[in-house]
């Protein structure tokens, strides 16, 4: 048991699939695993472990933002010994080439957090990357599946409303999209040593305000999901 994960020591699988809403972790474990077991309740940040195809997988819910998952992270890999860390996220898209339900799988991910400030002090721009294996796979995987993807950088933002950020910046230097956890993802696996990836769905446009309707959200959330489970499955 954690501070936050009330579960004994081998409840937690060595790969955990990463949502930041708790029912999505409720959704997965209860369509995807067989015989899934709920092994957290605490502030019903929902955690599960189950088997998919035969391969034991846990999913975790994060909560939103850099300081929730970094608990949940932290902890799955301190004190639970996971291996591998695959998020589920939903992403708003910035560049034109990105549209609703489309797959974006973060190869690198940019931010404004003070995070990467506060671990390396000033002058070090860290760059938190996905692992290459992970990233590899499920590039190809959504080859194979005819998904609408993209494989690049994302940035991983502090606040969900946030009028003063220059996005057209970011989208002229490449940014594909937003979200608010992958900096932390990224940087805490590299600081134990483990492997991560995040695995994003466009669930809007912040450029153009297209939303999706949420019939087509649960679509593409199963391309989304499909894919990190068979990416679980060859890690
Ligand atoms: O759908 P999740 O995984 O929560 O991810 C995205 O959605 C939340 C904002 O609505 C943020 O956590 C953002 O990163
Ligand atoms: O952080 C996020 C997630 C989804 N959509 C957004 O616009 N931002």
């Amino acid at each position: 048991m954690s501070t936050h994960i009330d579960a004994p020591q081998d409840a937690i699988a060595d790969v955990v699939l990463l949502p930041g809403d708790p029912l999505r972790a409720q959704y997965i474990a209860e369509h995807y695993f067989d015989n899934p077991v709920r092994y957290n309740t605490v502030r019903n940040a929902f955690g599960y472990t189950g088997t998919y195809k035969g391969r034991r997988i846990s999913v975790q819910a994060t909560g939103m933002g850099i300081p929730s998952i970094s608990i949940y992270i932290t902890e799955l890999m301190q004190d639970y010994g996971v291996k591998t860390l695959i998020r589920v996220g939903t992403t708003g898209a910035l560049s034109a080439d990105v549209h609703v339900r489309d797959v974006v799988i973060a190869q690198g991910s940019s931010t404004d957090s003070s995070i990467i400030l506060n671990t390396f002090g000033a002058g070090l721009y860290f760059a938190p990357l996905a692992d290459f294996g992970l990233l590899h796979t499920a590039a190809d995987l959504a080859v194979a599946k005819n998904l609408s993807y993209h494989v690049g950088n994302v940035l991983g933002e502090d606040r969900f409303y946030n009028d003063e950020l220059d996005r057209q910046k970011l989208i002229d230097y490449g940014i594909l999209a937003a979200e608010m956890e992958t900096p932390a993802l990224y940087l805490l696996a590299a600081k134990y040593h483990r492997k991560a990836l995040s695995i994003l769905t466009v669930s809007n446009h912040i450029m153009t305000g297209e939303e999706t309707t949420a019939e087509e959200r649960q679509t593409s959330f199963h391309d989304m999901m499909e894919l990190a489970l068979d990416v679980a499955l060859e890690s």
